[in-house]
């Protein structure tokens, strides 16, 4: 790039940010050239019709044609000259992030970039724009990557043919994606790859790579920082950030009003004025939805203000204060308004705006249409069908926008919108006169407990048990909120309601202390073979059960016996320091290690037991017993033992636990909160969980005493306990409400009614002795957890299907088959990494050269159809050495 060049690129990034100019100090200052070097360029570069100087001192610069003609607003001029500066790179457009509150216009400035930048020509009109909001998919983070990317056939159960994807189409233009913190981690990762690479594979695709070449603008209403991955976030050169409304001047807002108005009046046949107040009004009141909102809302006065023209048979449309929102909120508090003031309009201080008198669509093409069926049929009650066609307006309206306002899509089917949108709008409102900060975390918790309380139904029985009252400033506060709640939305609460609420208030660190898990006495290690196999158990377990009980070793093959003997040492040597343990459970996929542990327990004197198999449900098992309070060594190894001896199935097993299985759902009244989850899980769970019995239980906000929940355990199984009040009882998964309502937050229960299940199945068909077809599927959840590149569900599919014959070749037991099924799949996992990270050479050579690995071709014959259908399904080549040594192994 000549020199020329790179100070034309920087004068259009500075321009956008300086619309008064750049200066030739500037200039140089940011390239690290003297100033007058820059001066000169600057000048040729005037002289060739590419920039223009602003006259003064100093003498500034612009690059020509940079002020746009459109009208689009002090503060997002900049962000466009900047913007479409960025799409003019020379050599090829770069990346762009917007970010900004919720309908502050990222979507409005993305659209404009490409107009202006088609407009001036710094892209061709036929450079290709798509856009797509991956909040339309975030239910399905699968599907969601799928669109983007493309789908291969096959990729997952319901992919019945290859599809293209949105890159394919954007090839060669621009991809915007609105709302991009919502693609999963997997997702930013192919798209930084994409950015950095210009290759792509589809959903599905292991090996195959696509090329393309495109320009990504991303939108999110989220901090950046915190919602991107940091190697996503790097690849955004240029970062911009739309302005709130309430940031923008008067003079901006009013131009916005006035465009909005005069497209409702482009819509009407009739005049269209605007009372001096109601607009003053539009300019003054608070408007958390942004321009969105605004939008929203004057589309909303317009309708009713028409209503009321058919209804006075007026002369023109007269929108009037009555008729925009006023004090806190837009579309809700107006909706829920109007019925009573059908006849009282005001004819006084009108101001004509704009010119109107246009065709008509939508909403005023409705309401005369429905006057006319009506008028026709007789119809006298026409005021209050009207009323009912621009309520369902504006509940359309509202349901439409602002639709991701807040990120609590799984809330909207339990909790009204509109009370959602209170909570979320109190503390900004009240300026905060809260004793608690409303976060996201305890607006889940309040619009769970006071939905309940709304619904007709639980009002009546809704007597609250007696309590002790919170603090006085958290009563105050309570009253504020529940003030606040019967002025906006016409939601009342009584006195006795408000006492509870109180409670929900008290600021973390005020609670009385909890109940406290008790510490874990013994202390779990997991060492096993694999550059992360132990890593990934141990963290799902943690995750599962909430806190760190398992600690993990990863042996990579590279590691020698010494480096792990000593790390393992260390590590309970560690441990045992701190004093806090009585013995230790080492989990260990290699025989070596079990005389460690005797060791230990000899020279030491720490009493070190080992387990020398390693799978989930033994990790579980282990974890979850290490938990129980005053648990034994003993105990927890014997736990861990019956787990695997049920795995393996190489004895008759005792069942797991007679007890049957339950969730417990928790909550101050054991009414609100817990009763609509209770409700909630009951449809959640599936035909494999149904026995597990679903209860709601009360918690005393003051004393947080858990007798019941104690005694509850006596008689079940309990797999989680979930709630809005933090509850710690033993080896007892906690699992927060919030987190269940999240997007994929079900996972973690998932899981635990996964593993207590799997026990249940395991323990029930033990007689049968036999791996019939869902012996297979049996270990899928147990491989996932393994595995990180094959599809389990795939791999056992095609296990099914070719595993039998190999069986009875070698005349496998069923405990024989089983790991050697996850033998095979753990290796095709491998093969698959090193595949795509070019590894597969170095893999190869940790295979011995065996010259006995010889085999005859009937054997081989016998291996084919898997083989081949592995290759063919995952598609990469298995080498012959892996062959070999598996069909040693199998003998
Ligand atoms: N400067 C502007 N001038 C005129 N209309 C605007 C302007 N900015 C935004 N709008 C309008 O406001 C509405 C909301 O804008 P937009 O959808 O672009 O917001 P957003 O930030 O992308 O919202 P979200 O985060 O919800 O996707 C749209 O109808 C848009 O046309």
């Amino acid at each position: 790039m000549s020199r020329q060049d790179e100070v034309l690129i920087k004068l259009q990034l500075l321009s956008g940010r300086n619309p008064q100019g750049v200066n030739a100090k500037d200039i140089a200052h940011t390239l690290n050239i003297n100033r007058s070097t820059a001066s000169r360029y600057l000048n040729d570069l005037v002289e060739k019709g590419k920039a223009e100087k602003i006259p003064g001192k100093p003498v500034c610069y612009q690059i020509k044609n940079a002020r746009f003609s459109k009208e689009v607003g002090d503060s997002i001029q900049p962000l466009i000259q900047q913007g479409v500066a960025t799409l003019s790179y020379p050599f090829q457009s770069l990346h762009i992030l917007l970010d900004g509150e919720t309908g502050t216009g990222k979507t409005y400035l993305a659209d404009q970039l490409y107009e202006i930048a088609a407009e001036e020509g710094y892209i061709k009109r036929e450079t290709p724009f798509v856009t797509f909001n991956c909040a339309d998919y975030a239910q399905n983070p699968e599907l969601l990557v799928g669109q983007i990317f493309g789908i291969k056939k096959g990729a997952y159960t319901g992919a019945l043919h290859d599809q293209t994807g949105l890159v394919d189409h954007a090839d060669g233009g621009i991809l915007f994606l609105d709302e991009i913190h919502r693609l999963p981690s997997s997702g930013q990762e192919m798209l930084f790859y994409l950015i950095d690479k210009g290759v792509y594979r589809r959903l599905g695709e292991a090996v195959h790579e696509r090329k393309a070449k495109i320009t990504i603008i991303g939108a999110t209403s989220e901090q950046p920082d915190h919602a991107l991955l940091p190697t996503l976030l790097r690849r955004f050169p240029v970062k911009l950030t739309v302005p709130p409304l309430r940031a923008r001047s008067d003079k901006e807002r009013k131009m916005m009003i006035d465009q909005f108005l005069q497209q409702e009046a482009d819509k009407m046949d009739a005049d269209l004025s605007i009372e001096a107040k109601a607009k003053e009004a539009l300019i003054r009141y608070p408007c958390p939805g942004n321009i969105g909102q605004l939008k929203n809302d004057i589309q909303i006065a317009c309708a009713k203000a028409y209503l009321q023209y058919l209804n006075q048979n007026a002369g023109h449309v007269n929108v009037c204060e009555k008729d925009v929102p006023t004090k806190f909120d837009g579309m809700k508090s107006t909706l829920l308004t109007n019925n009573n003031h059908l006849s009282s309009v005001s004819t006084i201080g009108k101001i004509h705006e704009g010119d109107p008198a246009f065709p008509l669509p939508n909403i005023y093409q409705r309401l005369n249409k429905k006057r006319s069926e009506l008028y026709s049929m007789g119809e006298v009650t026409i005021e209050y069908s009207l009323q009912q066609v621009v309520n369902q307006y504006i509940q359309d309206l509202s349901d439409h926008y602002p639709k991701d306002a807040f990120s609590y899509d799984a809330l909207h089917d339990l909790v009204d919108q509109d009370l959602l949108q209170a909570l979320q709008r109190a503390p900004k409102v009240l300026s905060n006169p809260l004793s608690k900060q409303l976060d996201e975390t305890s607006i889940y918790v309040i619009g769970l407990h006071l939905q309940n309380f709304r619904n007709e139904e639980h009002q009546d029985k809704h007597a609250l048990p007696s309590f002790p009252k919170a603090k006085l400033k958290d009563q105050k506060a309570a009253y504020y909120l529940a003030d606040f709640l019967a002025d906006t939305i016409d939601f009342n609460l009584p006195d006795s309601e408000v006492d509870l609420l109180a409670h929900f208030l008290t600021p973390e660190d005020e609670l009385p202390l909890l109940p406290k898990r008790s510490g874990q006495s013994i202390y779990v290690l997991l060492v096993t073979h694999g550059r992360s196999t132990a890593t990934s158990m141990a963290e799902v377990t943690n995750t599962l059960l909430g806190t760190t009980v398992i600690e993990s070793i990863d042996m990579p093959l590279e590691k020698s016996a010494e480096k792990t003997y000593e790390e393992v040492k260390i590590n309970i040597e560690k441990a045992f320091a701190l004093n806090a343990y009585q013995g230790v459970l080492l989990l260990v996929d290699m025989g070596s290690l079990v005389t460690l542990g005797d060791t230990f327990y000899n020279e030491w004197d720490i009493p070190v037991l080992t387990l020398p198999c390693v799978n989930m449900p033994i990790v579980m098992e282990a974890g979850r017993k290490s938990l129980v309070q005053d648990a034994t060594i003993e105990d927890v190894y014997e736990s861990a033992h019956k787990a695997m001896t049920l795995f393996m199935r190489d004895h008759d097993p005792q069942p797991q636990s007679s007890k049957k299985r339950m969730i417990a759902t928790v909550c101050f009244t054991g009414e609100g909160a817990a009763q609509i989850l209770e409700e909630w899980l009951a449809d959640q769970l599936t035909k494999a969980d149904e026995d597990v019995v679903i209860r709601s239980v009360r918690i005393n906000p003051v004393s947080r005493d858990t007798s019941m929940l104690h005694q509850l355990k006596e008689y079940y199984d309990i797999v989680a306990i979930i709630g809005t009040v933090f509850i710690s009882i033993d080896e007892i998964p906690f699992i927060p409400a919030w987190e269940l309502l999240k997007q994929d937050g079900t996972s973690r229960l998932v899981k635990l009614l996964e593993m207590t299940r799997r026990y249940k199945h395991l323990s029930e068909d033990n007689h049968t002795h036999k791996v019939d077809q869902e012996g297979y599927f049996d270990i899928q959840s147990g491989l996932a957890e393994i595995v990180t590149f094959i599809n389990p569900h795939l791999f056992c599919t095609i296990l099914n299907k070719y595993l039998p014959q190999i069986k009875s070749y070698y005349d496998w037991d069923e405990s024989r088959e089983l790991g050697m099924a996850m033998h095979i799949g753990v290796l095709l996992d491998r093969i698959m990494k090193a595949h795509l990270n070019d590894e597969i050479q170095e893999l190869q050579k940790t295979i011995p050269l065996d010259n006995d690995c010889q085999y005859d071709k009937e054997e081989r014959t016998v291996w084919e159809p898997l083989i081949s259908s592995l290759e063919q399904t995952f598609e990469f080549p298995i080498p012959d050495s892996f062959i070999r040594a598996t069909m040693k192994l199998s003998k």
